[in-house]
């Protein structure tokens, strides 16, 4: 059985219908790319499976039982969510940030523990930003401000992490490390779905595929299958040359012609 199942899932917004019977099944320590152009539909579908917006047809199942049966409290200990862009309207330093992954670990009126500090640390350890700890975060570059809120989810200890285009802020160095941290997350049974647009990334370092268009599922399974000439003209309409690439032992896109 998946840990994350979003089974023939549709999704309105207003009169508009975002996504339609879309399914995809997350198990242990696997890493799902969703993949497509502008407007598919990840964000919103990466939304639902968060439980952050409401669906209207099909299910998301948690560990056996459908999503909307957990309080947010419970949701909160077992998935972490990252979105695509973060503005923050206040202004703390980098520790207190990464320490509100706590929270839902907390208990009530209670506050951290000696134990709640050190995991915050050890979360911004694996990210890379002790350095960063006591700087304010709106003095942040864009980078480095999603380094902080993977720290985060990390400091979350949730083993399901929902992450919406996690590299886009990040130079290419830090894109490997990003995508290395989250592939060696997989390794501990972390499940991990996240909204990439780069398909090269996308292919080296996900295990399956689901690609989308227009808020449907065009293909999905691993990236060989997914990453075809064909689906990829029939998603974003350009043509290209897949090929495997034996220096990083993954398949490898080269646009060709829009
Ligand atoms: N609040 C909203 N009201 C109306 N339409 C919306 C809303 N949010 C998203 N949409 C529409 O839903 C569709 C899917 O958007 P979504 O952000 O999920 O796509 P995406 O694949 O994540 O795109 P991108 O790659 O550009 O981030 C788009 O047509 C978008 O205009």
């Amino acid at each position: 059985m998946g840990k994350l199942i979003s089974d023939q899932l549709s999704l309105q917004i207003g009169q508009k219908n975002i996504l339609h019977k879309v399914s995809l099944t997350a198990h242990d320590g696997e890493l799902i790319g969703l993949i497509g152009p502008n407007g598919s539909g990840k964000s919103t579908w990466i939304r639902a499976m968060s439980s952050l917006l409401p669906y209207h047809d099909g299910k998301v199942m948690l560990k056996g039982k459908e999503i909307t049966s957990f309080p947010p409290r419970d949701i909160a200990k077992m998935i972490s969510y990252v979105p695509q862009s973060i503005s923050l309207n206040f202004d703390f330093p980098v520790r207190d940030i990464v320490l509100m992954g706590r929270h839902a670990h907390v208990p009530r009126f209670g506050l951290e523990s000696d134990k709640d500090y050190k995991i915050a640390e050890a979360a911004m350890h694996k990210t890379n930003i002790d350095h960063l700890a006591n700087c304010y975060v709106n003095q942040l570059s864009g980078g480095q401000l999603q380094l902080v809120f993977i720290a985060k989810v990390l400091a979350q200890e949730t083993d399901i992490l929902i992450l919406d285009e996690p590299t886009s802020s990040l130079d290419i160095n830090r894109q490997l490390q990003m995508l290395e941290l989250v592939k060696q997350l997989t390794k501990e049974g972390i499940t991990v779905i996240a909204a990439l647009h780069d398909l090269n990334l996308a292919a080296r370092f996900c295990d399956k595929l689901v690609l989308l268009k227009n808020g449907e599922v065009l293909a999905t399974g691993n990236p060989e299958n997914v990453l075809t000439a064909d689906h990829i003209y029939k998603s974003y309409n350009v043509q290209s040359a897949v090929r495997y690439d034996p220096l990083i032992e993954a398949y490898s896109v080269t646009v060709l012609t829009h």
